[in-house]
């Protein structure tokens, strides 16, 4: 059996993507310093025989959580937690005089200057004109960007966020000449649709039918065509169980939707990191996750990577989902529920609820990883678990029950797992460098595109459309060959030159 410390870390550090502005404080050297704890106590075998025996998920997060409790590792996380930047109008300001230098004549940056407009919106405390000179400046860059519908909009939240009589004179001029201008400017071209290339499939109504899936004990379940395909042909277009903004997006995109709204996004009115295109999009975030991430956002913006995002946004989703935590555990718990894909949903009733079976069923390679792999996920997991109970109302969503508690390290241990294994990226259109995998802005769990397998030479090439992805057919594919995507190149070199136990 191997250890807990391992011989050396092939788990996913190694393949970490850390959204850390601290390198210091990433949740990974929390696992680092309970191994070093438990190395300099000479303890690490026997705790490695005791967590290796557990059997349940649950008892493996609770065993990580003792330990952490015990040794008192979860304090500088706690100390960071107090840290969160709070709004205040000092720094609203900041941004706000930062955003108008790009936006200078001598700059004339004015994708920063919007950026930084929208994170000044974002510090400013909720009744303050701050907001409402925020909204005014973007219109001031918006004119200059020709945007003349978006800079009207941004004029009328100006003035419904009560902005200041003393400036209106040049909001009431800017309004004028946009108006003016609107009406000569051509309408904007509708974007192009994608069909499939092929029938739906009788089944899954967003693939061809001419697809399908099998399985053999190597590779797991994996997708093949009945027909040849010819290059660019359309084989699936898939929209995500849930999606992940990334951290570097948050002035630039909505945290529910993820579209790429920098024109007029409005602040969450309580933390400093998450903005939304409407109102909508903000009541939709705060009731699915926003509620439990929000009083913990920068921590986990800081200190978590993308797989511990999108691990924790697919069970706040899941949670969402149903009337209770009780409801939920019985619907993840059920035997039936266990191994589902998509070709087992029913879309005659197709409800959300429905679609996650499908991401229940995703692989979590969990008896092919190592211990050490394991023991730090299982770290992973009793840290946000611990620190979500502590800080945020999850606590009161879990109640008193204990088997609430164990559901819930339970499903988060297993997506820590299927989002390392099954997480997709997804990217802006341009592809930037081959090597470099991080063009993305948000991350998506995708059911179906989850059942390709991995080739170093793909056939097949996922390409977003927003958070649509379109499958197109790279090359000649006879029938019955089998679909490849290509997981990128970090995953790629896990996949391949790691110990073949771990298998991200
Ligand atoms: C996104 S899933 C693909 C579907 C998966 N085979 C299943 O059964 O659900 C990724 C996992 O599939 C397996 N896998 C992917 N590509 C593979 C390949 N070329 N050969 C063998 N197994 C592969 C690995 O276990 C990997 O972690």
């Amino acid at each position: 059996m191997d250890n807990i410390g391992g011989d050396k870390d092939t788990s996913v550090s190694n393949t970490k993507n850390s959204v850390s502005s601290n390198a210091n404080i990433d949740i990974y050297s929390i696992n680092e310093d309970l191994v070093k704890t438990l190395a300099g106590m000479n303890k690490i075998h026997v705790s490695s025989s005791a967590f290796y025996r557990l059997t349940e998920s649950f008892q493996k997060v609770k065993f990580a959580e003792d330990l952490l409790l015990k040794f008192e590792h979860l304090q500088k996380f706690k100390l960071k937690l107090v840290m969160q930047n709070c709004k205040t109008n000092e720094k609203s300001i900041a941004f706000r005089k930062e955003g108008n230098e790009n936006f200078s004549l001598k700059s004339r940056n004015y994708f920063r200057a919007l950026q930084l407009y929208n994170k000044s919106i974002c510090y400013s405390l909720c009744d303050s004109e701050n907001i409402a000179i925020g909204y005014a400046n973007r219109s001031a860059v918006l004119f200059e960007l020709k945007k003349y519908q978006q800079c009207l909009e941004n004029i009328t939240m100006a003035r419904n966020a009560n902005f200041p009589e003393r400036l209106m004179h040049k909001l009431d001029k800017r309004e004028n000449d946009c108006k003016k201008l609107l009406s000569s400017q051509a309408p904007e071209v509708e974007p192009y649709e994608f069909p499939l290339s092929f029938e739906k499939h009788q089944d899954v109504p967003y693939i061809s039918n001419c697809l399908a899936m099998d399985q053999t004990e190597d590779e797991g379940r994996f997708v093949y065509t009945k027909t040849d395909l010819k290059p660019g042909d359309i084989v699936a277009i898939e929209d995500p169980y849930c999606t992940t903004l990334l951290p570097a997006m948050k002035y630039i995109r909505c945290a529910y939707c993820t579209k790429e709204n920098c024109f007029s996004l409005i602040p969450c009115n309580n933390c400093t990191s998450a903005m939304f295109c409407s109102e909508s999009c903000r009541d939709k975030a705060w009731d699915v996750f926003h509620k439990y991430e929000c009083p913990v956002i920068d921590f986990l913006f800081d200190t978590c990577t993308k797989i511990h995002l999108t691990a924790l946004r697919t069970c706040l989703t899941t949670l969402s989902l149903f009337a209770s935590v009780e409801e939920c555990r019985a619907f993840c718990e059920d035997p039936d529920n266990q191994s589902k894909t998509v070709f087992d949903l029913n879309f005659n009733e197709f409800t959300k609820i429905e679609e996650y079976k499908a991401v229940h069923g995703l692989v979590t390679n969990q008896d092919k990883r190592l211990v050490n792999d394991l023991f730090q996920r299982a770290v992973m997991c009793a840290t946000i678990k611990n620190i979500l109970i502590e800080y945020t109302p999850l606590k009161t969503l879990l109640g008193e029950s204990i088997e609430n508690h164990n559901f819930f390290a339970d499903l988060l241990f297993k997506h820590l797992q299927t989002a390392s294994s099954n997480m997709h990226s997804i990217d802006l259109i341009e592809q930037v460098s081959e090597t470099k995998e991080d063009e993305c802005f948000a991350t998506g769990a995708y059911p179906f595109l989850s059942l390709l397998n991995h080739s170093c030479a793909p056939n097949v090439v996922r390409i977003h459309r927003s958070t649509t992805t379109i499958l197109f057919v790279l090359r000649h594919i006879e029938a019955n060959e089998k679909l490849f995507d290509n997981y990128g190149f970090m995953k790629t070199c896990v996949l391949t030159f790691e110990n073949p136990r771990v298998v991200q």
